[in-house]
């Protein structure tokens, strides 16, 4: 064993995990998305190439990041798992292809959604009201957040279903309202958020719920724990059923049954991101039939049945009149 490409790896695993507990735990990464992206990636060549160097802590072994202990702690039911990243069309097809063989049919289906780029959320209803609210954690320990969740206005407290039912989605703050923030904590000499994302994470953990009520928090619904049990057949059919529950969904999905109509959608949206008012980071590709994703099953960190294509990351001058146009 070469010792320096050890001495590399250990050094590459422990700048990652610097970087994790500032993005989960600290709400304040150091470092822009794609550049983490990069040398995750990095990582995980290294740990195929030498996976008797992974260990217990390496950030290919966790989902998300610790968590908060000023919340009381919460353990799913169902682990809120995360999802593999591709970052060329050329991935993203050979993933659908590799998907179509594992089920050993070719029109495979895909409800392609706009990757929210927010944080994962968990609600839980029981005989119709909203009981319990928390965050994603490590995707099996999160932070019960149930105060803060009836603070934000587009999470409905009753829905009309008596079954028990878990729901899960994307709390996000829009373009606009992490403007108005970041210009409200300049003018209290205060410190701004480094984007929506973190904003969201901060409002959303705070101690106080009255703070969360008044950072305008919104949220995408896009996930029902064990559909079938609503006579639900298809995430497609799931994101419309959401909706009529109350649930504030996004409708920008769409049902692609060929690769020309995933190019489309991915040119479509990298043009219109900019002019959203959320950010994106990309798209999820989900099969959009529930029998065909149970016969996929899950890994222990990711379900095989969904995957999400990255878009490049917005280049800086672009970022920087962004930031201009919210000024
Ligand atoms: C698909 C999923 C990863 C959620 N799904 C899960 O968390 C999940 C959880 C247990 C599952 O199945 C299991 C059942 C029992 C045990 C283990 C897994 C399957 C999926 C996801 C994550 C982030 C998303 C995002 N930012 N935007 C959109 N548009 N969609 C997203 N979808």
């Amino acid at each position: 064993m070469n010792n320096s490409d050890y001495e590399n790896y250990i050094k590459l695993k422990d700048q990652l995990n610097i970087y994790r507990r500032q993005y989960y735990t600290e709400d304040a990464p150091t470092v822009q998305d794609f550049e983490y992206d990069r040398l995750y990636q990095e990582l995980l060549k290294v740990e195929s190439a030498h996976p008797e160097w992974v260990t217990n802590d390496s950030p290919s072994q966790n989902v998300g990041g610790a968590i908060n202990s000023a919340f009381p702690k919460f353990r799913h039911e169902i682990p809120m798992l995360s999802m593999d990243d591709v970052f060329s069309l050329e991935e993203s097809q050979a993933s659908a292809e590799r998907i179509k063989k594992f089920v050993n049919q070719t029109d495979v289906e895909f409800n392609l959604e706009l990757k929210i780029d927010g944080l994962a959320l968990s609600l839980i209803y029981e005989n119709g009201r909203l009981v319990k609210g928390s965050t994603r954690g490590d995707g099996f320990v999160g932070e019960d957040i149930t105060p803060n969740i009836f603070q934000i206005d587009d999470v409905p407290k009753t829905i009309p279903l008596k079954e028990r039912i878990e729901v899960r989605g994307e709390c996000y703050l829009g373009k606009d309202s992490f403007a108005e923030l970041n210009n409200k904590r300049l003018e209290d000499g205060k410190s701004t958020f480094a984007n929506p994302r973190n904003a969201a994470a901060g409002s959303l953990r705070q101690l106080d719920s009255s703070i969360t009520k008044s950072r305008h928090l919104q949220t995408f619904i896009y996930f029902v724990i064990e559909p079938e049990n609503y006579g639900l057949k298809t995430q497609s059919e799931a994101l419309k059923q959401l909706q009529e529950w109350g649930f504030a969904t996004n409708n920008q999905n769409r049902v692609v049954n060929d690769f020309k109509e995933v190019q489309n959608y991915i040119d479509e949206y990298q043009e219109k991101r900019l002019d959203l008012p959320y950010n994106i980071d990309g798209i999820v590709f989900k099969v959009n039939d529930f029998k065909l994703q149970s016969l996929l099953g899950n890994t222990v960190k990711v379900p095989r049945w969904e995957f999400a294509y990255k878009f490049p990351p917005i280049e800086a001058h672009t970022h920087l009149r962004t930031i201009e146009w919210t000024v």
